[in-house]
């Protein structure tokens, strides 16, 4: 008996044929059979960011910040890295970087752009995540990695001397990691001009991202002749997009999201011609309630939804459950992937047809005054909606279907969210800046800057602890230890809160 295998990002895509007992079989493919890389090649040049490949790479020659703001699929994150190797960005040994806020995108992609140019995952493309490096010194030239993962390159390489080019894509997330790298990367590039960056991202406000970046100084309202890169960042705005998605919204809104979210999906099946369902929803509760009630429905009305595979997608799941999102779909059946937040940038699953929204997720809201940090399932922006959306239409048309109103959305919902430094405890970020050697925080050059009493909350936290000296220094061996073994700093925490 043959046991089932599901197809892994990272390693060769699958041949799928249907078994004689109507399952399915999958068979590794040659990967560089030539109609493949035809197909692929055609792929490439048909994504909107293709015909401004030559502007991308004379951007990035000629400015120290390069500011790409393109429709979710136009090719950011795929096509970008490949241009600027291709201009020679990762020659002598150099490598260019291209950070995402999550792993599942980070790998998901990075398996994606080593298909597109026929190599082995961990050579010339390879990623990094916590607890997992698939690079090879002198080798990888593009790497995918976190965000987090770049701030701890930063313990060992302050100035990140081995990147000719660091893209920090879906800038628009603004987790506590990005807004951090975001104010590291600008001191950095103060001494390593030749040092380029690319902020990327289809819902970022680029003007403000723009102001920050622009390191050109004025004397007496005149600018000072520039030598090396211009320092005024240079902003590129890919028009068009993939293919067309088309939004429904409800007529009245919904009293319960969570059955709103059920019925949608069950009518999708019901009336919609063959394509993968993503739903977003806020976390692992709602999820396994949806789960569980598509699989009642499934029961209780026999065959037709009994085509539905059905898999859960948070960030508690084990790493093997995830991504079983990227097997592919049995013939005669319909994939639903429920997932949080963590599908919603980046990623391309290829069967997805349909995108159902709840609008909302869980966000982190935080109390410097009683010092408590709680979830808190709260509607989403704009942004977020715009892309979640973006995850159909990649390979084909789509649909998404919002559980709002558009009055709602177009009067209501907020453009933007908060970025989640204004809404976090800053005691991780503090140690990790004192660790990077920025000892004066307070006046550290922040994209928006934390609330006062957020900080001063974590310099007592951190002092109370002994992580912090008097002079707001990590102190030996406690804060050292802590800023390397986050762990540690949990358990000191646990203590303190038992006191
Ligand atoms: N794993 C994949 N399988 C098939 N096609 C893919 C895959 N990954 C990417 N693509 C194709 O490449 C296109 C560009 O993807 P890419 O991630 O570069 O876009 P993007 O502009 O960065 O989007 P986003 O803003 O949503 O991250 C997709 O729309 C899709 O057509």
């Amino acid at each position: 008996m043959s046991s089932t295998q599901f197809w892994k990002p990272g390693s060769e895509k699958p041949r799928m044929i249907d078994d004689e007992e109507g399952g399915v079989l999958f068979f590794l493919q040659p990967s560089n059979s030539s109609s493949g890389y035809a197909n692929i090649e055609k792929q490439r040049r048909r994504l909107p960011v293709y015909n401004h490949r030559r502007a991308i790479q004379y951007l990035v020659e000629t400015h120290a910040t390069t500011i790409v703001v393109g429709e979710t699929g136009s090719g950011k994150t795929t096509q970008i890295p490949q241009y600027l190797k291709e201009a020679g960005w990762a020659e002598g040994g150099r490598v260019i970087a291209c950070t995402q806020p999550r792993r599942l995108a980070v790998q998901a992609v990075a398996s994606r752009v080593a298909e597109e140019m026929g190599v082995k995952l961990g050579e010339e493309v390879g990623y990094s995540i916590r607890f997992e490096d698939v690079t090879k010194v002198g080798v990888t030239m593009i790497k995918f990695l976190t965000d987090g993962v770049l701030l701890r390159e930063m313990m060992d390489d302050p100035l990140l001397t081995k990147y000719s080019v660091v893209m920090v894509d879906e800038a628009h997330e603004r987790t506590l990691s990005t807004d951090i790298l975001l104010g590291l990367l600008k001191k950095i590039q103060r001494r390593r001009p030749e040092l380029r960056l690319v902020i990327s991202s289809a819902t970022i406000e680029a003007r403000s991202m723009s102001a920050f970046f622009n390191l050109s100084k004025r004397r007496h309202g005149k600018q000072c002749e520039e030598v090396g890169p211009k320092l005024e960042p240079a902003i590129l705005s890919v028009e068009g997009r993939g293919y067309n998605i088309q939004i429904h919204y409800l007529e009245e809104p919904a009293s319960d999201y969570l059955q709103a979210t059920v019925s949608t999906v069950l009518s999708v099946h019901d009336q919609e011609p063959i394509g993968d369902i993503l739903v977003f929803l806020t976390g692992q509760d709602d999820i396994d309630a949806c789960v569980q009630s598509l699989k009642e429905e499934a029961r209780d009305h026999g065959k037709r939804y009994s085509e539905l595979v059905v898999f859960p997608l948070y960030s508690g799941l084990p790493r093997s459950d995830q991504d079983l999102i990227f097997s592919p779909t049995p013939r005669g059946k319909r994939k639903v992937v429920i997932s949080t937040n963590i599908a919603e940038t980046s990623l391309t699953l290829e069967g997805i047809v349909y995108v159902v929204d709840s609008g909302f997720s869980k966000q982190r809201f935080y109390n410097p005054i009683s010092d408590i940090e709680n979830l808190i399932v709260a509607p989403i922006s704009k942004a977020s909606a715009r892309q979640r959306a973006g995850r159909a239409g990649r390979v084909r048309p789509g649909k998404c279907y919002r559980l709002y109103t558009e009055e709602y959305f177009m009067n209501e919902m907020s453009i933007e969210g908060i970025p989640e430094m204004q809404r976090s405890s800053l005691v991780s970020s503090v140690i990790l800046l004192k660790a990077l050697g920025i000892d004066n925080i307070l006046g550290f050059d922040w994209l928006a800057s934390p609330a006062p009493e957020a900080m001063i909350r974590a310099l007592e936290v951190l002092y109370a602890l002994g992580v912090l000296d008097e002079d707001a220094k990590l102190t030996s061996p406690i804060g050292f230890q802590v800023s390397e073994i986050p762990l540690v700093f949990l358990m000191h925490q646990c203590f303190y809160r038992t006191q």
